[in-house]
């Protein structure tokens, strides 16, 4: 009844000469929220790149909504518009003169031509509610410049939400967040999977929240480790294979 929203089969991608992601396979489901884990090189920004079509893949499938993704990161428009991405870090230069109003406006427009105008109410009334959702409605007029790390990734998320969408990829979003807007952000993140089945596939460092707030876990290190729920997922041995011994010794002791 519910086709998963994305499939991978035997993905492998490259690094210039370096297979930083080997053989992974997995799917993920609507409605549910996936965490993908593992230490740092593990490939997982890798992963996710090569997902999105950003990064070249080398050999393997994706399937997003059941259309194939090229090896380049072709994707028809009208799949490509049901995934947002939040990624680690977002660079542009601060010098754009546009107001963050303007900007979320961004992700409510289709991808291709349209007139300028189109949309009109439709399209101020979503801007309005994406950042009364990220609690950030008060900053509709700042030019995006003039930001601190923590609005603008508040803002990078009202630009995510502000179209209903099916997929929404995160690379460590809540970095940067204080742990008001991060428990809000958790607390929105289950709004929208549970209330509106998007699938939310995300990397994270932080294995207490994937613990309490996701429902699959992909621990990744070049390969895929293990997958399953959380309890199944994070047990000692999985985690010293993920992140060597040391690690699981350290965290009993804290
Ligand atoms: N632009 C690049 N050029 C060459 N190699 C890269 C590039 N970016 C990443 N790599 C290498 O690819 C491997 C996987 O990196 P990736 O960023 O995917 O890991 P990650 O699991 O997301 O790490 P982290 O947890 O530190 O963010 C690493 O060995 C890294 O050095």
């Amino acid at each position: 009844m519910n086709d998963p929203v994305l499939v991978v089969k035997g993905l492998t991608v490259y690094r210039e000469t370096y297979a930083a992601v080997q053989d992974v396979s997995f799917t993920v489901p609507a409605g549910m929220d996936t965490a993908i884990v593992g230490p740092n090189g593990a490939g997982k920004s890798t992963l996710i790149q090569a997902i999105l079509g950003i990064l070249p893949y080398r050999s393997g499938e994706v399937f997003v909504l059941g259309q194939p993704l090229s090896p380049k990161g072709k994707l028809p428009p009208a799949v490509r518009q049901q995934i947002a991405y939040l990624p680690q870090n977002f660079l542009f230069d601060r010098r754009i003169p546009i107001t963050v109003r303007e900007f979320v406006g961004l992700g409510w427009d289709r991808l291709g031509l349209q007139l300028p105008w189109a949309g009109g109410q439709a399209r101020r009334h979503a801007v309005q509610q994406a950042l009364t959702q990220v609690d950030a409605w008060h900053l509709y007029q700042q030019p995006v410049s003039v930001l601190s790390g923590g609005e603008l990734k508040r803002i990078l998320l009202a630009y995510c939400l502000v179209r209903p969408r099916r997929l929404l990829v995160l690379d460590e979003a809540p970095a940067g967040l204080d742990v008001r807007s991060e428990s809000e952000f958790y607390r929105l993140l289950h709004q929208l999977k549970k209330d509106q089945g998007w699938a939310i596939l995300q990397v994270s460092h932080d294995l207490d929240m994937v613990r309490r707030s996701c429902d699959r876990v992909l621990c990744i290190n070049r390969t895929l480790l293990c997958q399953g729920t959380p309890d199944h997922s994070l047990t000692p041995e999985n985690l010293s294979l993920a992140y060597g011994p040391e690690f699981v010794r350290y965290r009993h002791s804290c």
